[in-house]
This record gives C-alpha cells, sequence and structure tokens, in this order.
C-alpha cells in the first residue's frame, strides 16, 4: 500500500518544513487537497504556495483539486510542479478536455468520485485514467469517519480495470488509518491518503510503516 498524508492536516504555519518530515517519516506522496470555498464549504490554498513548497520534497506531488472550473487552473498547479492532479467528476469542467489538458503538461491525470457518486459514472473515462480516487467522507474535511460503504464502490471499479487489463491505480481518502486500512486493502485500494492518522501520530514514521504494511 502506498501512503500519501494529507497536509490538510499539517501545520501551515510550516508547510514546507511539514513536508520534509513526512519525506523523512516514509511517505509515498504527498497529498495537497485545494479547496476553494465553492465546490466545497472549505477553503485552503492555491498553485502560488504549492509552488513555494515545492522544493520542500521529491516525492510526487498528488495534487487533489476540490474546486469548481477545474481546466482554468491545471497550467497553474502544472507550472507549481504537480506530479499527479485529480479532480472530481461531478465538477463543472468538460471531463475529456480537463483529462486532455493534465496529460498535456506530462502529469498523471486522476478523477475523483464523491460518496454518492456510483462506480460506473468513471466507467467511460477508465482508459485515459492513472488513477481513481474514491473518497470515503465527504469532500472538504479532514478528520471525519471512514465510510466502509465506499469499498463496494473500490471493488467495482478494481474488477473493471482488471477486466479491461489496464494500469489504473485506486486510490481512497478520508477516515483511513490502524482501524480502517485492513478494509481499504482488501477491497483493492492501491493508494491509501490518511491526515489525522499519520500528523497527529507521536510516531508518524511507525505510523505510515504500520499503514503501508497492508
Ligand atoms: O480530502 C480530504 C477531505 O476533503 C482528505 O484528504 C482528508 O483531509 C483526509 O483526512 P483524514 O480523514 O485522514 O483526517
Amino acid at each position: 500500500m502506498l501512503i500519501a498524508p494529507s497536509l490538510l492536516s499539517c501545520d501551515f504555519s510550516k508547510m514546507g518544513e511539514e513536508i520534509a518530515r513526512m519525506d523523512k517519516a516514509g511517505a509515498d506522496w504527498m497529498h495537497l487537497d485545494v479547496m476553494d470555498g465553492h465546490f466545497v464549504p472549505n477553503l485552503t490554498f492555491g498553485a502560488p504556495i504549492m509552488k513555494w513548497v515545492r522544493p520542500f520534497s521529491d516525492k510526487p506531488f498528488d495534487v487533489h483539486l476540490m474546486i469548481s472550473d477545474p481546466l482554468r487552473y491545471i497550467d497553474d498547479f502544472a507550472d507549481a510542479g504537480a506530479d499527479i492532479i485529480t479532480f472530481h467528476i461531478e465538477s463543472d469542467s468538460d471531463i475529456d478536455k480537463t483529462i486532455d489538458k493534465i496529460k498535456s503538461r506530462g502529469i498523471k491525470a486522476g478523477l475523483v468520485l464523491k460518496p454518492k457518486t456510483p462506480a460506473e459514472a468513471v466507467f467511460p473515462y477508465l482508459d485515459r485514467l492513472d488513477l481513481v480516487l474514491v473518497m470515503t467522507v465527504e469532500p472538504g474535511f479532514g478528520g471525519q469517519s471512514f465510510m466502509a460503504d465506499m469499498m463496494p464502490k473500490v471493488e467495482a471499479i478494481k474488477a473493471e480495470i482488471n477486466r479491461r487489463g489496464l494500469n489504473v491505480l485506486i486510490e481512497a481518502d478520508g477516515g483511513i488509518g490502524d482501524a480502517t486500512i485492513a478494509e481499504v486493502a482488501r477491497a483493492g485500494v492501491d493508494v491509501s491518503v490518511a491526515g489525522t492518522a499519520v500528523f497527529k501520530a507521536e510516531n508518524p514514521s511507525q505510523a505510515i510503516k504500520r499503514l503501508a504494511a497492508y
């Protein structure tokens, strides 16, 4: 299991150092939650801040856009050093054009599904994606409870990926920690995003190691 600590749970007054701390603790990717206060009822940061913190780790930066009109901002996040960009299938941008734009910048592209969006919604795009992110909480806030009823969705997407012989990773995000990681792994998730479980751990390195063992 790859582990991507969610920076949403970090101390934003020292975001660069927090990224370096997670790098040292063994994180596989850095997960950056970009929220606009419109697509989700919370605000975080944009590409200018990401550009400042990019030099603090060489690990892949996995940017989750929880914003309206994601297409408009792809160049900004590409210029800021994103390696993976995921955007919501429920957003108002043209999905094919947004995938094209991400790929034209040499970046891995992913679609994100909110809890109420069914697995089948992503099937028409699977051949063009590098990643599908299944939300296991309602997007917007860290520290929520894991929605175990999202696991059949993960299994359905995994089955479709395997049926078509595709090389698409499944990522899950929200409420993942020691109590839920086994279920997540069993369903076929390849990458787990963890905010609270890693940043609030006494020893983040051990926390990552425990989660990654699945
Ligand atoms: O994108 C989100 C929430 O919108 C997630 O990345 C959470 O921030 C994960 O935090 P925990 O549930 O692990 O605390």
